[in-house]
């Protein structure tokens, strides 16, 4: 009875990394941009990484950032720093975080040349990390996270992108903000697509175990009169505005990446909206697409270890499922050879 329950709730998906040195916890960040260095800052300032390496193709920016990044290290026990261009110093990481990137015109120029960088580095970092698992954190995130996958030939549990993660996060504390209680009372998931065609999951917020959609069933839709759906909005205002005033979110995507490797090191078994592959899952069939969503995954030492099966509503996995359709077109047109 108990398995059955165990099997309803959880779709299992790791398969366990063959590799001797478990143990080991060096990351190394592929990208020492914006992003990349603030992940690393955050990887030092928690302590949670013994070695960390920063790899990028502009040598002068890499060292500048590793030698700043050394004096923070000073502050910390057992953070060692290093970088260069070259792969082969990330040599043997347990988790490989993918911050590289070239913006464009617009998104499909970005895909193509995103898709073209990735197609010379994910080869790299597979030769020399045979057994890490990757974070992918490019964007479009969705769509890369496929690429890197596809590139990597690892298995699905060992390539995710950081999909909804921070999103979910916003999109928790803001619901918690009106009901006035601790975002730890309250469970809300935003899973799908990143940006603004991401699915809240309604149908699943809940405070302290109580279901809102039990209370009020008309939650999150449009005919709701007291509009709650327009909390998800300002979680995609947010993040539009914060991208108009300096680029990209940075602060909180450093600290809640140190989360999920942290969650990978320790093997903690923390549930975060990361972008997975997705097969049949959410009453969602793409048995016949290799495509990454968003989806509430439990990550541990070999990366997602399962996904949580939520129950959608009709509404929700249709939104789902045209995503799920969306970026298998996207995919038929990339050229990965
Ligand atoms: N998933 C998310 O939620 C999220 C949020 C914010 C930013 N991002 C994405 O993260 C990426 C990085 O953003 P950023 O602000 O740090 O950009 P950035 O321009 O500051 O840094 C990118 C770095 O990649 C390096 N690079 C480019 N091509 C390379 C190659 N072939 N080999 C090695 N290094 C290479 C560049 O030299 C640069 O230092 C972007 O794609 C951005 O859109 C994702």
């Amino acid at each position: 009875m108990i398995t059955s329950t165990i099997q309803a709730l959880l779709t299992h998906v790791s398969q366990p990394i063959e590799c001797e040195r478990k143990d080991l916890n060096k990351i190394s960040i592929i990208g020492a941009g914006t992003i990349g260095t603030a992940i690393a800052f955050s990887l030092i300032a928690q302590n949670v990484a013994e070695e960390l390496v920063l790899i990028d193709q502009d040598e002068t920016l890499v060292q500048g950032e590793v030698l700043d990044l050394q004096q923070a290290a000073m502050f910390v026990d057992h953070s060692k720093v290093s970088g260069g261009k070259n792969y082969s110093i990330s040599n043997n990481s347990r988790i490989c975080i993918i911050t590289v990137g070239a913006g464009g015109e617009d998104d499909r120029e970005t895909l193509i040349r995103n898709t073209n960088i990735f197609k010379e580095i994910i080869p790299e970092v597979v030769k020399y990390n045979p057994h890490a698992v990757l974070l992918i954190v490019t964007n479009p995130v969705d769509i890369l996270t496929y690429v890197a996958w596809k590139l990597s030939n690892f298995s699905p549990n060992r390539v995710f992108g950081y999909g909804n993660v921070l999103q979910s996060i916003k999109f928790k504390h803001l619901l918690a903000s009106k009901f006035k209680v601790s975002p730890n009372s309250l469970h809300a998931f935003i899973i799908g697509q990143q940006g603004p065609k991401s699915v809240p999951v309604w149908s699943g917020v809940s405070v302290s175990g109580v279901r809102l959609r039990d209370i009020n069933s008309k939650l999150g839709t449009e005919d709701d009169p007291e509009n709650w759906m327009e909390i998800h909005n300002e979680v995609i205002e947010r993040q539009m505005v914060v991208e108009r005033l300096k680029s990209c979110e940075s602060w909180g995507l450093a600290i809640s990446v140190t989360k999920l490797v942290k969650a990978i090191l320790q093997d903690t078994k923390e549930c975060f909206s990361v972008s997975t592959h997705l097969t049949i899952c959410h009453g969602v069939d793409n048995t016949d697409k290799d495509v990454f969503l968003s989806l509430p995954c439990i990550i541990g030492s070999d990366g997602v270890f399962t996904i949580v099966k939520q129950s959608l509503s009709e509404k929700e996995k249709c939104l789902l499922q045209d995503s799920a359709n969306y970026m298998n077109e996207l995919q038929k047109n990339l050229d990965l050879d």
